[in-house]
C-alpha cells in the first residue's frame, strides 16, 4: 500500500507548500497568548474543557456515541452539515468548517499528488465536529473541539492552558495524577483513553463503517488534536513502535491541517467530483453515525 513507503522520503521529494508566518489575523499560528479578536473566547473554551474532561466522562461519551445510532448519511452529506459551524477553540480560523476541510485537503493534494488516501484523510479529519449539530445532541464545543490529551494519567505541562487542570477532579486522583496512571509503559496509544471529542468520534465512525483507508489514515484522524504528543513529544512512554511509525505521517499531515487555514475559499463545486470519487473508493455509500 502507498502509505507503507517511507514517509520522510516522500516528504523530501515532494514538499512544496510554503508555511506562512502569520495566520489570517496577522499573528503566528497557535499563539494562545497574543491579544486578538479570538483570544478571550479560546481561553474560556479551554477553561471549561480542562475542568470537565475527566476519565469517567470520556469513557461514558465513547460508549454513548460508539453505538452509532444517530444518523445514516454519506461522507459528503456530513461535510455539508459542517457548513454552519465555527470552531471556538481555534485562534487561527473563524471560517465555517467545510472551508477548513477543503483547504487542508487541497493543500496536501498539491504536495502529495499520488497519496490519494491522504487527500481523503484530510477531507474527513474534522467531520467528528458534526457532534455540534442538533441531530447529534448539539453537544457543547468544549467536548467536541480543541486539543486532546490522555486521561487516567497526569496532564503534561505542554498542554495548552495547562493551569486550568487544577480544577479538574482527576488532577487530585491518587492514580490518575501519576505519570503512568492506569497505563503500562509503551502500551500503545490505542489503549489510552483520550479526552472526548471530534477525533475519537470520527475514528470510531471510520472503523465501524469499515473504511479501507490505511492504518496511518485512521491514526491521523484519531490523534490529530493531540498536540502535546505530535508537536511537543510528550507521552512518548505510552507509545509503541507502530505509533512511532504512524507519527511520521501525522506530522506531515499536521503541517497542512494547521497552516492551510486562511480566508481564501476553495471552489466546492469544482473539487467535489474528485473527492466523491475518493469517498467511493474508501467508504460505503451510507455510513452509520
Ligand atoms: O482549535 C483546533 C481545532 O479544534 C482542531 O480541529 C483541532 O484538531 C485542534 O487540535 C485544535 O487546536
Ligand atoms: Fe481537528
Ligand atoms: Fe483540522
Amino acid at each position: 500500500m502507498a502509505c507503507q513507503a517511507n514517509a520522510e522520503q516522500i516528504k523530501s521529494n515532494n514538499e512544496a507548500f510554503a508555511v506562512p508566518n502569520n495566520n489570517a489575523f496577522g499573528h503566528s499560528f497557535r499563539d494562545y497568548d497574543k491579544e486578538s479578536e479570538r483570544r478571550a473566547g479560546v481561553e474560556n473554551f479551554y477553561k471549561t474543557n480542562h475542568i470537565n474532561q475527566t476519565y469517567q466522562f470520556a469513557k461514558k461519551k465513547k460508549e454513548e456515541y460508539g453505538k452509532l445510532n444517530r444518523a445514516e448519511m454519506s461522507i459528503w452529506e456530513c461535510c455539508e452539515l459542517l457548513n454552519e459551524f465555527v470552531d471556538e477553540s481555534d485562534p487561527d480560523l473563524d471560517e465555517p468548517q467545510i472551508e477548513h476541510l477543503l483547504q487542508s485537503a487541497e493543500a496536501i493534494r498539491r504536495d502529495y499528488p499520488n497519496e490519494d488516501w491522504l487527500h481523503l484523510t484530510a477531507l474527513i479529519h474534522d467531520l467528528g465536529k458534526v457532534l455540534l449539530h442538533p441531530k447529534f445532541g448539539g453537544e457543547p464545543q468544549w467536548c467536541v473541539v480543541g486539543d486532546t490529551y490522555p486521561l487516567g494519567c497526569a496532564f503534561d505541562e505542554s498542554i495548552v492552558y495547562h493551569k486550568y487542570f487544577g480544577e479538574n477532579p482527576d488532577s487530585k486522583h491518587p492514580i490518575y495524577s501519576t505519570k503512568l496512571g492506569i497505563y503500562k509503559e509503551n502500551c500503545g496509544l490505542e489503549n489510552v483513553t483520550i479526552s472526548w471529542g471530534h477525533d475519537e468520534y470520527m475514528y470510531t465512525v471510520m472503523k465501524e463503517n469499515k473504511t479501507t483507508l490505511p492504518p496511518a489514515g485512521l491514526f491521523i484522524v484519531r490523534f490529530h488534536s493531540f498536540y502535546a504528543m505530535h508537536r511537543n513529544g510528550a507521552y512518548s512512554y505510552l507509545m509503541n513502535e507502530e505509533d512511532k511509525e504512524n507519527l511520521q505521517w501525522l506530522r506531515i499531515f499536521n503541517k497542512y491541517d494547521l497552516y492551510s487555514k486562511s480566508k481564501v475559499r476553495v471552489d466546492v463545486e469544482k473539487v467535489k467530483p474528485y473527492y466523491l470519487s475518493l469517498v467511493q473508493k474508501y467508504f460505503p455509500a451510507k455510513l452509520k453515525w
